[in-house]
């Protein structure tokens, strides 16, 4: 049985993480919230989840580092030296990072690549995600990991090829492109539709989350699976094989 310690366990996900916790006969080795002492809850734990704020991440992973204990990062919203703090800290423990821990989504992201190698570069890519109002970073982590699965596809990289946020007279679409567009409303748990766009033609790949379940169950898997890994950074597809 592991201990399972959770960063943001007020939170939406948090709450939803301790169920899924007891229900996968886990123990709940306790949480923190914004100013917790998450040092302390390091040392009490066998592994972290962090589904709380991007400005928490290098405090948690130095907790994390201090204690030896592995960490799955949920949270959303990174940017580039985030990234570099995951890598930097999987130099001592391992530390599984992901914009979306469920099931479906980890399929669907290795669909995405497959479809984005096969079709021509004359298919257009574009990620749509709808989420509840209460979300605070767009696009979504997950519409960033499909495009990143997309731009691996067609072996490109992303951050050169990504069309955010058009507004205004934006010119014809750039060739190569992968584009996203985000909703905010309502209660919605997470809806990501991958759009090939081709001429005459189209294909959606989508995935609909219906509650906050999918992802605590396959967060505690990961958390699960973490434990007693040697110092690395691991994916979300090693601990479903997919
Ligand atoms: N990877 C995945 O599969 C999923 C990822 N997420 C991501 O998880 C994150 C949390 O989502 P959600 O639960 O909906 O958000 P909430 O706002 O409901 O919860 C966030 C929690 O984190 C706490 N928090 C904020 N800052 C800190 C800090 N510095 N240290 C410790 N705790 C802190 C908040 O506490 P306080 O209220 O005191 O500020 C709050 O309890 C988001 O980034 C979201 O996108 C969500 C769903 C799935
Ligand atoms: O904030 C959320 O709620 C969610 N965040 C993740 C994301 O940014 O993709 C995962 C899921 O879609 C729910």
């Amino acid at each position: 049985m592991a201990r399972i310690g959770i960063i943001g366990s007020a939170g939406r996900m948090g709450q939803a993480l301790a169920d899924a916790i007891a229900a996968a006969g886990q123990e709940l080795a306790g949480g923190v919230d914004k100013g917790g002492d998450v040092a302390a809850l390091a040392a009490q734990s066998d592994v972290l989840v962090d589904f709380s704020a991007p400005a928490a991440l290098e405090g948690n992973l130095d907790a994390a580092m201090a204690a030896g204990v592995p960490i799955v990062v949920g949270t959303t919203g990174l940017e580039e030296r985030h990234h570099w703090l995951c890598d930097n800290a999987a130099g001592q423990i391992a530390v599984l990072q992901t914009g979306n821990t469920s099931l479906g989504v980890t399929l669907l992201a290795h669909l995405v690549r497959e479809a984005a190698s096969r079709l021509g570069e004359d298919w257009d890519i574009e990620i749509s995600e709808t989420h509840h109002r209460m979300k605070v970073d767009a696009p979504s982590g997950t519409a960033l990991l499909l495009g990143e699965a997309a731009a691996a596809g067609r072996g490109l990289d992303l951050a050169g090829h990504s069309a955010r946020g058009r507004d205004g007279v934006t010119g014809a679409r750039q060739s190569g492109e992968i584009g996203f567009a985000s909703l905010r409303g309502g209660s919605v748990a997470g809806d990501h539709t991958v759009h090939f766009l081709g001429a005459d033609e189209r294909i959606s790949l989508t995935h609909l989350a219906e509650n906050r379940t999918i992802f605590a169950k396959g967060a505690v898997r990961a958390a699960q699976w973490l434990v007693g890994k040697p110092a690395g950074r691991y994916r979300m597809g090693e601990v479903l094989d997919l």
